[in-house]
């Protein structure tokens, strides 16, 4: 079977400058891949690439196919279909994907609708109103009908989020690429959000693209992993594996690091 993100010899330049250099993984309908390696290695601008959001003035070649489509050079309607359908971004920053001036329900009703419309059931009025708090529930929002209502800057960082993977899971996708999806958050929310993911993905059996530099999350969310340092990836493989027997320098370095970090937090012994 014809994998759902097949990239191949992926580079990405900012005029002469190389950022992402001939990357190339491909990932299953349902699997979990993670995307590591420190900041600037290049995993924000991969996911960008395999979705066709890269910035202007940054220039992609190689392969991305996408749901059977190739993304590189794709028109901007093509490319919005895949988005609208194949694949949903889950960011950082949940601001990012809300907008400041609208309601949280009618930001998930948009992208709910328009999925309807393209699956040929058009929803409206007090159905499409249904399934916006149906949605918020999925996502354990606290009190979704009130939450509904709010605009962005009266909810918490947690409830932001929760809304926008509410948003991401209106499209139905079949990938969901999760971009730090939980960097921005306290560390009990961080494993909440986790949590949250880790049960959608199941739930719905999307494929998930989870990018982080944070190794113990990534071991717990993933089932594979690639490494990226200054662009290329330098290793590959199970997460079990890749973890329990580094065989670049650089994991071992990233995986010293994360210990380390443990060790004075006092999580080991
Ligand atoms: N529009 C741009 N123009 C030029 N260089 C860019 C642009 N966007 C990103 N870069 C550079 O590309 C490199 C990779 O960036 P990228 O955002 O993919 O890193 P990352 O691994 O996701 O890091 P982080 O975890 O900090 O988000 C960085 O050196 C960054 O400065």
């Amino acid at each position: 079977m014809s994998a759902l993100l097949d990239i191949k010899g992926l580079s990405v330049h900012a005029g002469e400058k190389p950022l992402v250099t001939e990357l190339s993984f491909s990932l299953g309908r349902g699997e979990r891949l993670g995307l590591i390696g420190e900041s600037g290695s290049g995993k924000s601008l991969s996911a960008l690439a395999a979705t066709g959001l890269l910035a202007l003035g940054l220039s992609a070649s190689g392969s991305v196919m996408l749901a059977g489509q190739q993304v590189i050079g794709a028109p901007e309607n093509t490319l919005n279909q895949l988005r609208g359908k194949a694949v949903a971004i889950v960011f950082q920053e949940p601001l990012t994907a809300l907008d400041p001036l609208m309601r949280a329900g009618r930001q998930v009703a948009e992208p709910l609708a328009r999925r309807a419309r393209r699956d040929g059931a058009p929803l409206s009025g007090a159905a499409l109103e249904r399934a916006v708090i149906a949605l918020l529930e999925d996502v354990a929002l606290p009190d979704p009908a009130r939450l509904a209502r709010a605009y962005p800057h009266e909810m918490s960082g947690g409830q932001r989020q929760r809304v926008a993977i509410a948003m991401a899971l209106a499209c139905r996708p079949d990938l969901l690429i999760a971009d730090e999806p939980t960097t921005a958050l306290d560390v009990t929310t961080q494993a909440e959000i986790l949590m949250l993911i880790d049960r959608l993905a199941r739930e719905r059996d999307m494929a998930l693209l989870f990018i982080s530099h944070d190794l113990p999350v990534v071991a717990n969310t993933v089932e594979r992993v690639v490494v990226l340092r200054q662009g290329v990836a330098v290793e590959a493989g199970p997460v079990s594996e890749v973890f329990a027997q580094p065989q670049h320098d650089y994991t071992k370095s990233l995986l010293a690091a994360a210990r380390s970090f443990d060790d004075a937090m006092g999580a080991r012994p």
